[in-house]
């Protein structure tokens, strides 16, 4: 296996013997030569990737479709029925199995012995005892048997070991969710170190967190790879077929696929000019583009969204704004069919597919409920401030909708259907900046 290569899973599969009755497994021991009692199940069929050294890996896909038997491989605890799996360095994982911490032993005995298992010898965990400690941060819990732990003190605990331990590979599952608020952003400023120099691999069904984190994302279903690729590309399409099971045969959400807008790597297609990412030829601050044409999405053919305009109060039909500056977002659409009550929203993501702002007509339209026939137009109108963001590309997702807060089809979806460009920002750091009225350094 070449040395810039982490992992390297080849034609894997792993198969379970399911007995129907308890009684089948015993008559397999004893006459299993003769008959089969039980019936195969392809947990994970011919899965085949490879992930770079550094690389950051998001692995999704629904309840039972394989993620965790195939971590479980990875990390050597589950052996494939068959392919290969290579492992270049060292893994640590946290599972949602449990860190195989022993129930009966204290805090302290288990890192002890989870380290070992890692390779570390007892010097080792003297020396950085302390420090793990300090991470889990569960007080006098850790001289207390593991079996008394709460779910959280539990995964502080194991998160602190992984931490701690010199992966080269870190596994992440779902089980970071059992912690707090705190103690998840702990673990993700850690993780988010580790991303300079190792190899990540990450299971979430949040495909937000999963675009934001991760370069790459493996989409299992039944089993089988079901998509490879960028995170962006991947987690979309896994939403829109999440979505599409949601809503069974009677709605068909099909692909809008168009050229990639926001992850076009090198140049951005302005009204016919070409400028080049990072440094554009105007003054302002934001450039707020139709991309209706080139959005990527999916539609039920059920209404359809025509028209995306961004202007200034005065519409004087400026493409380029200021941040803190009032504007009108006007997202028109056409029904194909009676909708009782249609919904128009928007989101602003950042290129890692994070949401910033966002809103939709659904709370304004309560106590006034709309409805729109088919062949007719309508149009959510959004005026609000806008924020100051940092310099680089922003996606305006647009959907039209029908439905209220607890059920509503997504009719049509664009992920892309405005670029926002920013240039000459004075927002340097944080996600989105706020104008200040003043800022001075006094010797007293
Ligand atoms: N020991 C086992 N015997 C039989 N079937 C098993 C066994 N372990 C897992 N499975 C089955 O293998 C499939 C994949 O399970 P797995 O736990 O890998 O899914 P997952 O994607 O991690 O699910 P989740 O998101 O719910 O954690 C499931 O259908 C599960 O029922």
């Amino acid at each position: 296996m070449s040395s810039d290569i982490a992992i390297k899973v080849e034609s894997i599969g792993k198969c379970y013997h399911i007995y129907d009755r308890p009684r089948d497994r015993l008559m397999q021991m004893i006459l299993g030569r003769k008959r089969q009692y039980f019936r195969e199940f392809w947990a994970l069929r011919n899965v085949d990737f490879e992930v770079r050294k550094g690389e950051t890996l998001a692995i999704i896909g629904k309840n039972g479709s394989g993620k965790s038997t195939l971590l479980q491989m990875i990390c050597s605890i589950l052996n494939p029925t068959c392919g290969t799996i290579k492992v270049n360095g060292r893994v640590a994982a946290l599972l949602e199995l449990g860190a195989g911490f022993n129930p009966e032993f204290t805090g302290r005995e288990n890192v002890y012995m989870a380290a070992a298992l890692y390779g570390l010898t007892k010097e080792d965990v003297d020396q950085r005892f302390s420090a793990i400690a300090t991470f889990a941060d569960i007080g006098e819990h850790i001289e207390q048997p593991v079996k008394t732990y709460s779910s959280g003190m539990y995964v502080r605990l194991a998160f602190a070991v992984i931490a701690h331990v010199d992966a080269d590979i870190l596994v992440v599952d779902e089980a970071l969710a059992v912690g707090d608020a705190v103690f998840t952003q702990k673990c993700m400023r850690f993780i988010r170190s580790f991303q300079q120099k190792g190899t990540l691999l990450f299971v979430s069904h949040d495909t937000a967190a999963v675009q934001n984190l991760c370069e790459k994302a493996l989409w299992l279903a039944n089993g089988q790879v079901k998509g490879f690729g960028s995170s962006k590309e991947v987690s979309e399409a896994y939403l829109q077929n999440s979505l599409q099971e949601v809503y069974g045969e009677q709605i068909n959400l099909s692909s809008v696929t168009k050229k990639s807008s926001i992850e076009a790597d090198a140049q951005v297609t302005t009204n016919g000019r070409e400028i080049s990412r990072g440094f554009v030829d105007y003054d302002a601050k934001l450039k707020i583009v139709n991309n209706l044409s080139d959005a990527n999405g999916w539609k039920s053919g059920s209404a359809e969204i025509i028209d995306v305009r961004v202007s200034n109060l005065s519409e004087d039909g400026r493409e380029v704004f200021e941040g803190g500056e009032l504007i009108r977002l006007n997202i028109r659409a056409r029904a194909y069919t009676d909708l009782d009550r249609p919904i128009i929203g928007f989101t602003v993501k950042d290129r890692l597919g994070q949401d910033l702002f966002g809103e939709n007509t659904l709370p304004f339209t309560a106590y006034n409920k709309k409805s729109v026939k088919s062949g007719e137009e309508f149009e959510g109108s959004f005026c609000f401030q806008l924020p100051m963001l940092p310099n680089g590309q922003y996606a305006l997702l647009a959907a039209v909708a029908n439905g209220d807060l607890h059920e509503h089809v997504q009719h049509h979806w664009l992920h892309d259907a405005a670029i926002i460009s920013v240039s000459s920002s004075k927002v340097r750091w944080g996600l989105v900046g706020i104008k200040f009225e003043s800022v001075k350094l006094s010797v007293i």
